[in-house]
């Protein structure tokens, strides 16, 4: 993770764009297999009416099937689309409709509803699932036991109707229970993966954005650069004598000077620079669209307010920090070659009697 805020401009993936598109992927994949599942028994129930001479039930089934396979091939020729998952189920609720109209072959027409059910939880998710769900129950409701429904050829007897009810809304209580636990699972791993994501990135003492993730930023911000022929500038920053700030004052007062600088580097940068913690008491700063000159002046207001950091002890305590600078761009040297640049220009602030910025 990058330090506060500091991460929103720096153009990395986005977690929750990633997981909308899994679910999209995983939606149409269900509606493919849906469309294999009904074309297999609108197939078999095909055969079965032809085999029964019931002429007219195999060339509608037959027609349906032909319709459920053309759904299938523009699917995958199209590839992912939000509106796949809707076009299957208009289709899957055409043929049920039909079915239960007519009683399909042997009367069998209701059951094609139990497979409506995860197929639509699955489509849709448990909660618009459910919702169409008990709408198409309703419906079937209205249909089974509105006296002389227009268009029903089927004949029903009342215990099947009920029985049929009753086995719906009890399938769909048990599916959607089970597909909001899968949902609630998948939500505790996406969390989960995130604070792991944090953590792997983060320092734990200071917050800032760790070595690795410097590494990863300065990666990214390369590749970028390489096509918007921007600047970028980097710096790194050493404290002076820190051991001996520990050695007198002991490891925890160490820490909370780290802590303390950090947060100065922190509260006094841009949005999309990022700010880390290269190694013990040395810090990185990646400064995107910025010149030399540009990160020499905020190294010296760094600079400036570490060491104003020194009276806010008691007793004072001297606190200073030594910069190096140096810039990046499109033609410049990999950025290896920048960190020892910056590196060997913050060895020349101490060799030259620390507390200082050079940047040339
Ligand atoms: N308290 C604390 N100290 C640390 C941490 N990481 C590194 N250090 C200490 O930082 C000190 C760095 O010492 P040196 O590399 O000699 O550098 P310096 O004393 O700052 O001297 P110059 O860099 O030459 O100014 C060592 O004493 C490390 O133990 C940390 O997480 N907490």
């Amino acid at each position: 993770m990058i330090s506060g805020n500091n991460s929103q401009n720096s153009g990395f993936r986005d977690p929750v764009q990633e997981a909308h598109q899994i679910e999209l992927r995983r939606r149409v994949q269900a509606s493919g297999y849906m469309l294999i599942f009904s074309l297999a028994i609108t197939g078999a129930m095909a055969v079965i009416a032809l085999s029964g001479g019931d002429l007219w039930q195999a060339t509608t089934l037959f027609a349906v099937g032909g319709l459920i396979l053309c759904a299938y091939i523009s699917i995958n020729l199209m590839g992912p689309s939000p509106k796949t998952p809707l076009l299957v189920g208009a289709l899957l609720l055409v043929l049920y409709f039909y079915l239960l109209l007519s009683g399909g072959v042997n009367n069998t027409g209701l059951m094609w509803a139990v497979m409506l059910v995860p197929g639509f939880i699955n489509l849709y998710g448990h909660k618009h699932g459910v919702a169409a769900l008990l709408a198409i129950g309703g419906a079937t409701a209205l249909v089974l036991f509105y006296p002389n429904f227009p268009g029903l050829t089927a004949d029903y007897d009342t215990a099947y109707r009920v029985r049929f009810i009753a086995v719906f809304g009890s399938l769909t209580a048990l599916t959607a229970l089970l597909d909001s636990s899968r949902h609630q699972t998948q939500q505790l791993l996406h969390r989960l993966t995130q604070e792991l994501e944090s953590h792997a990135s983060t320092d734990a003492l200071t917050g800032l954005a760790n070595r690795r993730e410097a590494y990863r930023a300065m990666n990214e911000l390369e590749r970028r650069n390489r096509h918007l022929s921007g600047r970028y500038t980097v710096l790194i920053g050493d404290l002076d004598n820190f051991k001996t700030i520990n050695d007198t004052y002991g490891h925890a007062f160490g820490d909370r000077v780290l802590q303390d600088v950090a947060e100065v580097l922190r509260g006094n940068t841009r949005a999309g620079d990022i700010v880390a913690r290269w190694g013990g008491e040395e810090f990185l700063l990646l400064l995107p669209n910025t010149d030399l000159q540009g990160g020499g002046k905020l190294a010296e207001k760094l600079r400036g307010k570490v060491e104003a950091l020194s009276d806010q002890y008691d007793p004072p305590v001297q606190i200073s920090i030594s910069f190096g600078v140096a810039e990046g761009g499109p033609s410049s040297s990999t950025h290896g070659q920048l960190l020892a640049e910056a590196d060997a220009r913050m060895y020349r602030a101490k060799e030259g009697g620390r507390n200082q910025v050079v940047a040339l």
